[in-house]
């Protein structure tokens, strides 16, 4: 059994074979009230520019539209991150900093349903308060700031609207989102290693929807590679953390972790 220590060495000593792969929400950024207004932490961002000089890979892996990501993160055209990826929506929109390309899947006639019926349904269940995020080929359900029960009373309705619509369920911190099915972030992981072949694959993470990303690096693992996982522990989510090599108290660490990884590979 390989320590994040032993992983850590070997990402210092041959970081052109690393892939970097990290979370946005809750990782990256500090959880808020207002999804428009999470920013990527400064620090964070500083050392990535530093590290992805170095690295053979950054990669973004978030639930998030590929576009609120680099508003959000202030990574489009910032100078370290030319070899930046970004898997949006959990994999299902793709751009890369190397040409700019995006790739977005059209809005799905279930979620062109679902949200014209959607303010209706919640109103119907008692569900006043949340707030709606549409996000073109998905659509969360927020609950952050109102009754918490109310999270755990919409789980199963949903569970049945989304079954009813074809329609995938992907829990998260005070959020239900619905999207189309078919992809997660395990699946972007794998991608992004098929393609850079890595020999070291680090990945952070805080929440659910980032559980397949961790079995992906299990698997890498199982194929002979060094593989570490971090969580960025909340007091919200605790899912993480048995299966994590590193837990790191939430975005101010891992910010404190990526510019202590910037200074050791890649100085100022
Ligand atoms: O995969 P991630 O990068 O972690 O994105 C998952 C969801 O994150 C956002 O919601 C979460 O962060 C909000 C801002 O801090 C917070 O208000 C909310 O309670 C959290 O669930 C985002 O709004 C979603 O679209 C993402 O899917």
């Amino acid at each position: 059994m390989t320590s994040s220590s032993d992983v850590r060495d070997a990402v210092v000593a041959d970081p052109a074979g690393t892939l970097l792969a990290l979370d946005f929400d809750g990782t990256l950024a500090h959880i808020v009230d207002d999804p428009t207004r999470a920013f990527a932490h400064h620090d964070s961002v500083e050392a990535l520019a530093r590290l992805g000089s170095v690295l053979g890979q950054i990669a973004i892996i978030t639930g998030r539209p590929v576009r609120q990501a680099l508003a959000l993160g202030g990574f489009e055209g910032l100078s370290g991150l030319g070899n930046l990826v970004i898997h949006g929506q959990y994999g299902a929109e793709r751009w890369a900093a190397a040409d700019g390309a995006l790739t977005q899947p059209e809005r799905p006639r279930a979620i062109v349903e679902l949200a014209a019926m959607l303010p209706d349904w919640l109103d119907e269940r008692g569900a006043h308060g949340v707030r709606l995020e549409d996000k073109g080929i998905a659509i969360a359900i927020h609950t952050r700031g109102i009754d918490p029960g109310v999270l755990g009373e919409l789980a199963e309705p949903v569970a049945r609207l989304a079954a009813d619509l074809g329609l995938a369920v992907e829990p998260g911190r005070q959020v239900i989102e619905l999207r189309a099915p078919g992809h997660d972030k395990g699946d972007s992981l794998r991608a992004i290693v098929a393609d850079v072949r890595p020999r070291q694959v680090i990945f952070g993470g805080d929440d659910l929807g980032d559980l397949p990303a961790y079995d992906a690096v299990d698997e890498f693992r199982t194929h002979g590679g060094a593989g570490l996982l971090i969580c960025s522990a909340s007091e919200e989510q605790d899912a993480l953390v048995a299966r994590a090599d590193l837990v790191l108290d939430g975005p101010d660490a891992v910010a404190e972790w990526l510019q202590a990884l910037a200074d050791d590979i890649a100085p100022s």
